[in-house]
């Protein structure tokens, strides 16, 4: 069986300080995971501010190398990846979806561009007429036109809308896995659990799995397969979404459904409506 993705004893450590007072941070420490590639899931990453998430979701990305332990998508390790057109493929099979839409998105460069030079570079577009079917394509399916999209730029779109574009660049590629890092952190509380529902929809029609990073236990409750915990680097709880919360074993997952679910983890929806 091959794996989607693999993370075998991952840490990472980062130095910091000056010469005189460096101290080292254990980022991440001795991760594993694995998501198998013919079993399409929403995997939430869950840990509070500092405990490691985008460390990890980085190491995916390949933007930062591990100190120690392997990573591997669809059975090739990534942290020996050398030549451009490695990187390229590797980069076509797993796509970020980033936390702020009006950062990822230059307000001086029209929204439509970004959408032509994904098709250009990852699926060989050569006409206009391409880049816009293959755009369509993709927005039609976080429930967007190019007709709504169509030479506009970041500040005539809402948060919401710029998300779901964000999401439909990601899909241009026909990506294996997407790394969402806390993706909707930035929009509108009443239209965050349409974004999220969107990745469980994404998982259905396209097979594509979703990690979903996320401070918010309720989101993850709700939209997740599986679900890890994190705190201080480590991964104190890991399994079914729905087993983990209704029986959480750790302390600090105990502590931290009471903080944010209320007492019928069934009613998260509400509480995430609610904002
Ligand atoms: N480049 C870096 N240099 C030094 N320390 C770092 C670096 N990046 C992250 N850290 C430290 O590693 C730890 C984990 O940070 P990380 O950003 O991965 O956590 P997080 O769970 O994603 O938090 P947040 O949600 O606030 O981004 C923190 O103590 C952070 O200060």
């Amino acid at each position: 069986m091959t794996h989607v993705l693999q993370l075998d004893d991952v840490s990472k450590q980062f130095r910091s300080g000056g010469l005189f007072s460096a101290r080292t941070v254990n980022a991440v420490k001795h991760v594993s995971f694995t998501l198998d590639d013919d079993i399409p899931e929403v995997f939430a990453i869950v840990g509070q501010s500092g405990s490691g998430k985008s460390t990890l979701a980085n190491m995916i990305l390949g933007s930062e190398k591990p100190s120690s332990g392997s990573i591997s998508v669809l059975g090739e390790d990534i942290t020996d990846r050398r030549s451009g057109q490695e990187k390229q493929r590797f980069m076509s099979r797993v796509q970020p979806i980033f936390q702020n839409p009006f950062e990822a998105f230059n307000p001086l460069t029209r929204i439509d561009s970004y959408l032509f030079s994904t098709a250009r570079r990852f699926r060989g577009a050569r006409s206009r007429k391409d880049e816009e079917a293959l755009s369509e394509e993709s927005l039609q399916l976080v429930g967007l036109s190019m007709d709504e999209v169509r030479g506009r730029y970041s500040h005539e779109l809402s948060g919401g809308q710029l998300q779901r574009i964000a999401v439909a660049r990601a899909l241009i590629p026909k990506p294996d896995l997407i790394i969402a890092d806390e993706p909707v952190s930035m929009v509108d509380a009443s239209l965050r659990m349409s974004i999220v529902n969107l990745f469980r929809e994404l998982r259905d029609q396209l097979g594509v799995s979703i990690i979903y990073i996320t401070h918010d236990l309720a989101t993850a409750y709700y939209i997740s397969d599986r679900l890890i915990i994190m705190k201080s680097g480590e991964i104190v709880e890991s399994g079914l979404a729905k087993e983990v919360l209704d029986n959480p074993q750790h302390p600090y997952s105990r502590a931290l459904k009471e903080a944010v679910l209320p007492p019928d983890p069934e009613r998260a929806h509400e509480v995430i409506r609610l904002g």
